[in-house]
């Protein structure tokens, strides 16, 4: 499990870790680990030309010591200083006692004014062009509310050059327990981030600033609580929370599954929520609604009925919403149900809201984000802005499990505790049908006896593998195909042997 916590938590680990440790130690550590990781960008340290942006924290003190180590190792390094009345006296001591300098990076020199105005000083914009490294630390976990306007043009010309862009910590200007960007902020090709993860390195749209990120251990972990903000399963957490089936079990020990979806007018959401439900590892498919022939005609071992889901026969989970158009009706009924239920599409919008929340068993409910804001009451844009107190409200506000899909998707469960964060997915997964697949495919994880958190937040992960495996090198790929590649994925999953492009983190 890959974990983060939240800045309050890493600064209350950091503090009991600093009082057992000589001053400075932990600063050194994480120096250490940032300049190897730059070394490693680099290639070739000695000769190469390396620029630091440096604020007025520790994140400035981490970028002089690392630029020291480089500098040590012969290359030509140059500290821009934000605030150099200001800046780490330690750190900038060491980069010049190793031969590197520093100079002011506002223009107008002392004049605070002129540097709120956001103008850099003669040469800064054609030394960062002409670097091969930049070390982005501006600001780290003591940021708030976006860049400063100082610091603007640096991330700006950071973004123009064509050096390599390492953020300290976190790129500066996004907001490190949510993910959220104001404004401009630091585009990285990658983060070296201190002890644990951070929030928003993992969640979108801070996650796509930070590039490629790596995790400097500086003896944090013991000092952090054991319930982390923010987890993410891999592939061994997966292989262990997929069902298996034992010798004694039959169709019905493995689970049944309803799904209650389609329409005549959207046969197909049915026909994909069946695909994703025969790939989860139930033993058992029911289908209820208006396109059982179409279900049949594409796959013969689904059980169909006609009638109403109270009149289908028991099942251990239901699967409601997909293409069901305007039935409310069916929607009503499944949520009536004593047994877990995952409401998705058009059940959302039809879902009497008091029932949801009055349900004793458990409910999930995998809105994208114009449903969670429809839900929420608030627009798209704000739920795609800050994705994580999104997710969490949702799954407060209606007492259920919530999945936010979307660039990241989030897990929620109702009573707090860490939210999941999937580490597997595509863009291409953005095409028509892929969430029926995913709702079927977490219903059937629902009726082979996981909780609601495990089951949304292993099928989002099977999902998102599939996605990729089916779009390999970066094709279209339609949501049949994704299906289809479930069991592949499953395979290498539980064989402990994929092999694949990394999860990005
Ligand atoms: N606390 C610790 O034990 C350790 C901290 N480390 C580093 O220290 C960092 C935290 O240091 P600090 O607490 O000094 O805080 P930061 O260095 O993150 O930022 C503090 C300063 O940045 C300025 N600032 C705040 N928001 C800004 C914004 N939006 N735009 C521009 N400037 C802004 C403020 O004037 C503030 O003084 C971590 O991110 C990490 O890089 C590491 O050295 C490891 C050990
Ligand atoms: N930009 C993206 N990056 C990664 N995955 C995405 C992106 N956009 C959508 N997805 C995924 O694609 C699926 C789309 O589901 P949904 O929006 O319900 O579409 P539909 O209703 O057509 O099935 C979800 O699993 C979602 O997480
Ligand atoms: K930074």
């Amino acid at each position: 499990m890959r974990s983060a916590y939240s800045v309050e938590t890493v600064r209350a680990a950091e503090r009991e870790l600093m009082a057992r440790l000589p001053e400075g130690a932990l600063m050194q550590r994480a120096a250490s680990g940032l300049a190897a990781a730059c070394a490693e960008l680099l290639g070739r340290v000695y000769g190469s030309r390396v620029v630091l942006l440096v604020g007025s924290g520790d994140n400035g003190g981490d970028a002089l010591y690392a630029g020291a180590r480089l500098a040590r190792r012969g290359a030509g390094v140059t500290a821009l200083l934000l605030a150099p009345e200001r800046t780490h006296p330690g750190g900038l001591a060491a980069l010049r006692a190793a031969g590197g300098s520093a100079r002011e990076a506002a223009g107008g020199a002392l004049d605070g004014r002129a540097a709120e105005d956001g103008a850099v000083a003669a040469g800064v914009a054609e030394l960062i062009r002409r670097a091969d490294l930049v070390v982005d630390g501006i600001v780290g976990i003591g940021g708030s509310g976006g860049l400063r306007p100082a610091a603007v043009p640096l991330a700006v010309l950071a973004r123009a050059s064509d050096a390599v862009v390492v953020a300290v910590d976190l790129p500066s200007g996004v907001e490190a327990d949510s993910g959220e960007v104001r404004g401009e902020a630091v585009r990285a090709d990658a983060t070296v981030t201190f002890g644990t993860h951070k929030p928003g390195l993992l969640i979108d749209p801070a996650r796509e600033y930070a590039g490629a990120t790596r995790l400097v251990d500086i003896g944090l972990r013991p000092h952090l609580p054991p319930t982390a903000d923010l987890e993410a399963l891999q592939h061994a957490d997966v292989a262990a929370l997929l069902p298996s089936p034992a010798a004694e079990s039959d169709k019905y020990r493995r689970g049944v599954v309803g799904v209650a979806a389609g329409s005549a007018r959207y046969p197909g959401a049915a026909v994909l929520a069946v695909s994703g439900a025969l790939h989860g590892g139930a033993g058992a498919v029911r289908y209820v609604g208006p396109a059982g022939d179409a279900v049949i005609a594409r796959f013969p071992e689904t059980l169909v009925s006609a009638g109403p889901p109270s009149k289908a026969g028991r099942v251990q989970a239901w699967v409601v919403g997909p293409g069901v158009g305007d039935d409310a009706g069916v929607v009503d009924e499944v949520l009536a149900s004593d047994v877990p239920v995952l409401v998705d599409a058009d059940g959302l919008r039809l879902a009497d809201r008091a029932a949801v929340r009055a349900r004793t068993a458990p409910t999930l409910l995998t809105p994208h984000a114009g449903e969670a804001a429809a839900l929420l009451g608030t627009s798209r844009e704000e739920v795609e802005a800050a994705r994580l107190p999104a997710v969490r409200e949702l799954a407060a506000r209606y007492g259920a499990t919530a999945l936010l899909k979307g660039s990241t998707t989030l897990v929620a469960g109702p009573d707090g505790g860490p939210v999941r964060v999937n580490p597997t997915g595509t863009p291409w997964l953005a095409t028509a049908g892929s969430g029926d697949v995913l709702s079927g495919l977490a219903g059937s994880l629902l009726a082979g006896g996981l909780d609601a958190l495990d089951a949304a937040s292993v099928a989002a992960y099977l999902h998102g593998l599939a996605g990729r495996v089916a779009a390999g090198e970066g094709a279209p790929v339609g949501a049949s195909e994704v299906a289809a590649t479930v069991a592949r994925v499953w395979r290498d999953v539980v064989g402990g042997g994929w092999a694949a492009p990394s999860a990005g983190y």
